[in-house]
């Protein structure tokens, strides 16, 4: 199948390629990883945003210490950056236990799971990252594991071989994917509380903001925030990070209060417009406004017009353009919406010439009639 032909959502910014160094990439680069452990939230009264999930979370909590139980398994899924792992250290917190994080690509061998399981105490939470990315073999263990609290062991190979059963401790999954549609259904069963995590709006963002400049000693006022706000893709991550460049840039260039002017220069030297775009995702909107009259225009060809690998389009540009609505993806390959035309400043051809206004399959109506 030609793969311009997806419509469906887009895929998180995966963890690796360029995706990681993009000042706007959603996944943790080391520099966050020096400061996010000073900014997170350290229990659900102080976690922002996620309303739902708080408020069922903080019931399954109090519900587990009343009884004194430990609490149900619990999946949150999510994209990069909006709190999974915060949310597993508050977990913990909450539950006045100790946590253990790893993720599912560290685990490859089910022998790897079970050094780690037998290795838990009472009431331990065990932090399973990428939960999605774990081996097979290792997934079957963990079911047995989640529902009964033991594992069986295998000693030897071949005929030979012999299950020597472990008693595990009961103990807390919190299991995180950015992907819970590739979790097979009978691991997705075995938790009793299911989060999705959803982008925050920019009121939620500014308030994360004050927080961590208040915890970083920076001065702001509420238009800095705001202005920041706008541009962090409605991921806590992000905004930490533009919180920083902008601190700089205050710093350096002014007298170190962060004001919305001060922002706004700031994030424009780094090539972050009002809306979150860096530079790639305005080339691409670019290449197909300009040289394709907003399309349709297949994947490959947009890519060598921007000059970047397709699979560098596909899935660190392109999931935030569809999710802003700048873009679509039909059957027939890219088309830019109105207000595509509308945030680069330009306008959109008229007559029945542009790809945008005669695209097939549904796409016809896009500027209306
Ligand atoms: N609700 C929130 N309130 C305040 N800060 C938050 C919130 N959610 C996330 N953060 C901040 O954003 C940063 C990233 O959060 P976290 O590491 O928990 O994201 P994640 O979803 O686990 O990302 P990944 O999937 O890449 O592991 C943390 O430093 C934390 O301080």
């Amino acid at each position: 199948m030609n793969r311009d032909d997806t419509t469906d959502t887009p895929a998180a910014e995966g963890p690796a390629g360029p995706a990681a160094e993009r000042l706007v990439g959603s996944v943790a680069d080391r520099d966050d990883q020096a400061v996010e452990a000073a900014l997170r939230p350290k229990d659900l009264d102080e976690f922002i945003g996620q309303e739902k999930v708080r408020e069922q979370l903080d019931l399954v909590l109090r519900a587990a210490r009343a009884r004194g139980a430990t609490a149900d398994h619990v999946l949150l899924s999510g994209a990069p950056g909006l709190g999974k792992t915060t949310l597993s250290m508050i977990i913990a917190a909450e539950m006045g236990a100790p946590i253990r994080i790893t993720s599912g690509p560290a685990i490859q061998h089910a022998g790897d799971l079970a050094a780690i399981l037998s290795s838990l105490q009472e009431g331990e939470v065990l932090f399973l990252d990428e939960i999605h990315r774990m081996s097979r073999p290792a997934e079957e263990m963990l079911y047995m594991a989640m529902e009964d609290f033991r594992v069986d062991v295998i000693v030897g190979k071949g005929p030979g071989a012999t299950a020597i059963p472990l008693e595990l401790p009961p103990f807390t999954l919190v299991g995180a994917t950015t992907r819970a549609g590739l979790l097979p259904p009978p691991l997705r069963d075995r938790f009793g509380f299911t989060a999705h995590m959803e982008y925050y709006e920019p009121a939620e963002l500014q308030r994360v903001i004050h927080r961590s400049a208040s915890l970083l000693d920076v001065e702001i006022d509420p238009d800095g925030a705001a202005e920041i706000a706008g541009r962090s893709r409605g991921t806590p991550r992000i905004a930490n990070r533009l919180l920083r460049r902008v601190r700089d840039y205050a710093q350096v260039k002014a007298d170190g209060v962060i004001t919305r002017e001060i922002s706004a220069a700031a994030l424009g030297v780094y090539e972050v417009d009002g809306r979150g775009l860096d530079r790639l995702d305005r080339a691409v909107l670019e290449a197909l406004l300009k040289l394709f009259g907003g399309g349709p225009v297949g994947l490959s060809t947009l890519a060598v017009a921007v000059g970047e690998e397709r699979e560098t389009v596909e899935e660190v540009a392109e999931p935030f353009l569809v999710r802003e609505g700048l873009l679509a993806r039909t059957p027939r390959g890219r088309v830019a919406t109105p207000a595509a035309w509308v945030h680069l400043g330009l306008t959109a051809p008229t007559g029945g010439g542009s790809g945008a206004r005669t695209g097939a399959n549904g796409q016809q109506d896009l500027f209306g009639t």
